[in-house]
């Protein structure tokens, strides 16, 4: 993904040098996904996609670099090393930052992966009326003091929960950082001890910190997820030839299909569908006929590319379902070859498989077996708190 930017974009900071000791886990927090994509990329592609927001900079832990070079690949954002707290983690990223000389910086928690452009656009708001922008949601439960029992009241107005990104003048958090005693946990606290004023804009209940066990869950229902449907049709003529390709399986017959590819309809119809529920257009917009690297090539390639692009947007292929309309080769004795194929194309995309198949009754240019035909279903899962 390229920068969207427009000339006089703001900066964005992600700390991801964090150890997630009260998640816990094999990996720390920002590398674990969620709805099959890593913490970690979602708010860099959410940075990446807002045309207000100019250079990407994260900051990690020592020797987790490749890690994250590797979880950000195709974004347009540079890997630096945090340090050993979050105040640290923020001080070193705005140093790393000062080459590229922005006037504004937003600054933000890996560990908020759900950052939606309305919330980047107040957070900028904000900034127009102050040199700091912190978005905050009121308290609305009672607080109260106390260990076992309660010991006393504490008045909530006026009180908020911050939360990130949150927006600076450049220079001022940059010196604010510079010269700020360790304990504050935000940089709108240490802004403000700095002597300036703060903006407070309103929050998103949906940019909540995954900070213990139970938040993954919470998080992946936060999503919103959103149940697509798409259908695919595909035709091949027969011609010459003594086996034809269906669902990745070379099938023996008395005839081949012609077609620019290997013919296979059985994957050519399926890979429409996924494309028809991404609503990303059809296989020969990404495979174009008129492009020679495509001849001959094995359609399996074509299935494999759309299932990518639900998994890069956070999806996942809930099922599939495949028709073959033909007189002839039998479908049945290589349905079990089939549905492993597919399976085996679509990884662990894909949990339900079906292949069917049924004659025209001799009717049609199938009846008349002039050719090969084949439709299909594919019913995706897409996180629909965002526009992806
Ligand atoms: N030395 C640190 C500590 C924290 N962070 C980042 O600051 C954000 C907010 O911190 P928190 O949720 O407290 O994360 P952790 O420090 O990882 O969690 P814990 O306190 O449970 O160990 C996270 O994106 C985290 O990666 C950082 O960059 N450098
Ligand atoms: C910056 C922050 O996200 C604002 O709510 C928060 O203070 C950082 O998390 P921590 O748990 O205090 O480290």
């Amino acid at each position: 993904m390229s920068s969207n930017a427009s000339p006089g974009a703001a900066a964005a900071l992600i700390v991801a040098a964090g150890r997630s000791q009260r998640a816990g886990g094999d990996v720390p927090k920002q590398y674990r996904t969620l709805g099959g994509k890593p913490i970690l990329r979602w708010s860099a592609e959410a940075f990446a996609r807002h045309a207000a927001i100019g250079p990407i900079h994260v900051v990690v832990a020592e020797g987790e670099e490749a890690r994250a070079e590797a979880l950000l690949a195709g974004l347009p954002v540079t890997v630096g090393r945090g340090g050993a707290t979050r105040q640290q983690s923020v001080r070193l990223g705005l140093e790393q930052l000062a080459a590229s000389n922005p006037a504004r910086v937003l600054i933000h928690d890996a560990a908020r992966p759900m950052l939606a452009a309305d919330l980047i656009d107040r957070v900028l708001g904000g900034l127009n009326e102050a040199p700091g922008s912190c978005p905050a949601l009121p308290v609305v439960d009672s607080l109260r003091r106390g260990g076992d029992s309660i010991e006393g009241e504490v008045p909530r107005e006026g009180l908020w929960r911050v939360q990130t990104p949150q927006g600076f003048d450049f220079l001022l958090i940059r010196a604010a950082h510079a010269s700020a005693a360790e304990g504050a946990t935000d940089d709108a606290e240490v802004l403000r001890a700095a002597g300036h004023q703060v903006r407070l804009v309103p929050g998103d209940e949906k940019a909540m910190k995954v900070t213990l066990p139970q938040d993954f869950e919470t998080a992946e229902r936060l999503l919103d997820w959103v149940t697509l449907s798409g259908s695919g049709y595909d035709v091949h003529k027969f011609g010459p030839g003594d086996h034809v390709w269906l669902c990745g399986v070379p099938v023996p017959h008395s005839h081949g299909l012609i077609g620019h590819s290997d013919a296979d309809v059985g994957l050519h119809a399926l890979t429409d569908a996924v494309l028809g529920a991404l609503g990303d257009g059809d296989i020969g917009t990404h495979f174009p006929p008129s492009d020679p690297q495509w001849k001959g090539a094995s359609s399996d390639r074509f299935l494999a590319h759309a299932a990518s692009l639900v998994a890069a947007a956070g999806g996942r292929i809930l099922h599939v379902d495949v028709t073959l309309i033909c007189e002839a080769p039998k479908v049945g004795p290589h349905r079990p070859a089939m549905l492993a194929r597919l399976a085996d194309i679509l990884h662990d995309h894909a949990p339900r498989l079906s292949v069917k198949a049924t004659t025209t009754e001799g009717l049609g240019f199938t009846g008349r077996r002039e050719g090969l035909a084949a439709q299909a279903m594919a019913t995706i899962r897409l996180p629909g708190w965002s526009k992806i």
